[in-house]
């Protein structure tokens, strides 16, 4: 028997009180939206300057002069400085008038780069507004961020947030306020709640004021444009900094949401230090003998999977990623690899002692890691102004420096610490993949310090498709936002433990690649690598790649996630497990 807990009754009870009041409001919303002028029939009848934008086509929306839709209580905080190009954004979608009746926003597509501030630029259409809000986002992650941003730059009352997103499930009190989806949520489903389908009905029933789609080259995916279509909201923004698509779907957006508004440049940005300057330099080195032995005899089913294993775990490739990441931590800075192949990153991030994130890492694990990643190094502790660092001299937690991610993490996540990227693996020759990827160290917090450049590695494996994929990849970022890439080519070992590089580039920097004296403070005191040295490891090793399975999270239209359940690693008789044998 277990022993009755009174604290724990009366939890309980209060959650029964919270749950039934929340139906409550549900009902209680919900009752109001067929009586409710908002409707749209009656809306047409009542206001004929405002076409509404759910059938599909553009329109202005004369919000000044609308009583229908109940008001939002939102204001930019006074303290918050509007950037240039946000601030010209804005009043390319507000077209303000003397006249308040013509006064009106349009519906349209916002094009701004990586890490420049797009969400903020949508936040200050909502404070314009002043209606309720539907934010959609690609992912749990980043609705919780636009969420956040929200609270950090508008008065909005917290309470006036809603939540439909991942096990996240609340709706905003009053009449009015913001609700921050995710595009999997508008989707239709058995499998339910009856939270989620309260919620759900609640959404589609309200007419919105403004409706913004964070990552908008999504919606064009033949499921999520039905859905968006059916969204009822006076005004649609669509917010990206890629406007492509593989599929080249890219051009429905005009019809779904309406035209490019306002588009800033990538160099432009950076030149201004908005966004970080980056070095992006490709890296290509040969497979060894093994691994390129089982690669030339590959036949069979599977072959394409198999040989982009073989291209990944590479021990050469290895022994590149561990000198880099060596080499950069001894310097202070931090570091984000990419793997889309769940186990080999789960491979890599052991052996090197480093935590990972992908589909099925706990929401709470992510958000531990992704806080710990935010320590700053003791480097950076003796750059910040003295108050700040006793501040942070006292946060005795061990920082991470060096984060592992799966594609999950290509998209919206803001770590304005992360100074390096490091890309060991890629969605074929994604254009979109490559140029979200180089954001994630475009809002890098050490931006303006003098001399100071990001730096975007990617690793390919000679004589491997990764050479023609990582071609494409480029495409956009070079064709389009004017970045150069450095190629170098690893030819082989020095003595003093480096490597000989070959390029036609001018490398001021070779020192990151071939000379290890500069990585004596790095912060790995082993190197894993070793442990692949001996052929009769790389065997082992060998053994275990080839029995591996597919095991990557499939790239929906969301360029984000469905999280799919890890396969169960396949040994041969002779394999290894080669993680916890390379662990010193
Ligand atoms: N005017 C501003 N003042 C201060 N901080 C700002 C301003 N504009 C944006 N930021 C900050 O810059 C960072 C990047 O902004 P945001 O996440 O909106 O970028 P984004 O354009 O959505 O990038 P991505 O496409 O990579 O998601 C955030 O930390 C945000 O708070």
């Amino acid at each position: 028997m277990t022993k009755h807990d009174p604290s724990r009754s009366s939890a309980l009870s209060e959650d029964m009180n919270k749950h039934q009041q929340r139906q409550k409001h549900f009902s209680d919303l919900i009752a109001l939206l067929p009586q409710s002028p908002n409707t749209p029939s009656q809306q047409k009848q009542q206001d004929p300057q405002s076409t509404p934008s759910h059938t599909g086509g553009h329109s202005n929306y004369f919000f000044e002069t609308d009583k229908n839709l109940p008001p939002l209580n939102i204001n930019l905080k006074s303290e918050i400085e509007i950037r240039p190009y946000q601030k010209e954004a804005l009043d390319l979608i507000v077209n303000r008038s003397n006249d308040p009746s013509h006064t009106y926003i349009q519906s349209g597509l916002l094009v701004l780069p990586c890490g420049a501030g797009k969400t903020l630029a949508s936040i200050l259409v909502a404070c314009s507004l002043k209606k309720s809000v539907l934010v959609v986002c690609s992912t749990v992650i980043a609705a919780e961020q636009f969420r956040k941003e929200f609270l950090k730059f508008t008065t909005v009352m917290g309470a006036s947030l809603g939540m439909f997103a991942g096990d996240r499930k609340f709706p905003f009190n009053g009449r009015s306020g913001v609700l921050f989806a995710t595009y999997s949520s508008l989707l239709e489903s058995r499998y339910r709640t009856a939270d989620a389908k309260r919620l759900s009905q609640f959404m589609e029933n309200t007419e919105w004021g403004l409706c913004i789609l964070d990552e908008v080259h999504c919606v064009p995916a033949n499921h999520f444009s039905k859905a968006v279509k059916k969204i009822k909201a006076k005004v649609k923004i669509g917010l990206t900094a890629t406007l492509l698509r593989e599929d080249e779907k890219i051009g429905d957006l005009d019809d779904i949401i309406g035209p490019i508004l306002y588009e800033a440049k990538w160099k432009e940005l950076a030149e201004k230090g908005y966004i970080a300057k980056v070095i992006c330099t490709q890296i290509e080195m040969d497979m060894t003998p093994v691994f390129a032995e089982a690669y030339a005899n590959i036949a069979g089913g599977n072959t394409h999977h198999t040989k982009a294993l073989l291209a990944i775990l590479n021990p050469n490739k290895f022994r590149i990623c561990e000198q880099l990441i060596r080499y950069h931590e001894s310097k202070g800075d931090k570091v984000l690899v990419y793997i889309d192949h769940i186990d080999a990153l789960k491979f890599y991030a052991e052996a090197m002692n480093r935590p990972f994130i992908y589909g099925d890492t706990p929401a709470d694990r992510t958000q531990h890691i992704l806080d710990h990643f935010s320590i700053p190094t003791r480097r950076e502790i003796t750059k910040l102004h003295w108050s700040d660092a006793a501040a942070r001299q006292v946060d005795t937690r061990t920082p991470v420096n060096t984060l592992f991610l799966s594609r999950i993490g290509d998209t919206s996540l803001d770590l304005p610490e992360a100074t390096v990227l490091i890309q060991i693996s890629s969605h074929f020759g994604s254009r979109r993949q490559e140029a979200q990827r180089l954001g994630r160290i475009l809002r890098a917090r050490r931006r303006n310090e003098t001399g100071f450049f990001s730096r975007f590695y990617t690793l390919v494996t000679s004589k491997t498709h990764e050479i023609a994929f990582s071609e494409k990849r480029r495409g956009f970022l070079e064709s389009e936002c004017g970045y150069d890439y450095a190629e170098w080519r690893i030819k082989g070992r020095i003595p003093n433990g480096g490597w000989d590089v070959e390029t036609d580039s001018n490398i001021s920097d070779r020192h990151v690649i071939d000379d290890e004296k500069h990585c004596e403070a790095a912060l790995i005191a082993t190197k894993p690598s070793e442990k692949l040295e001996s052929e009769d490891e790389q065997l082992k090793h060998r053994a275990w790649v080839l029995g591996l399975k597919q095991n990557s999270e499939p790239e929906d239209d969301l360029g984000t996630v469905t999280p799919i359940k890890p396969t169960k690693r396949k040994l041969s008789a002779s394999a290894t497990l080669p993680p916890k044998r390379l662990k010193a």
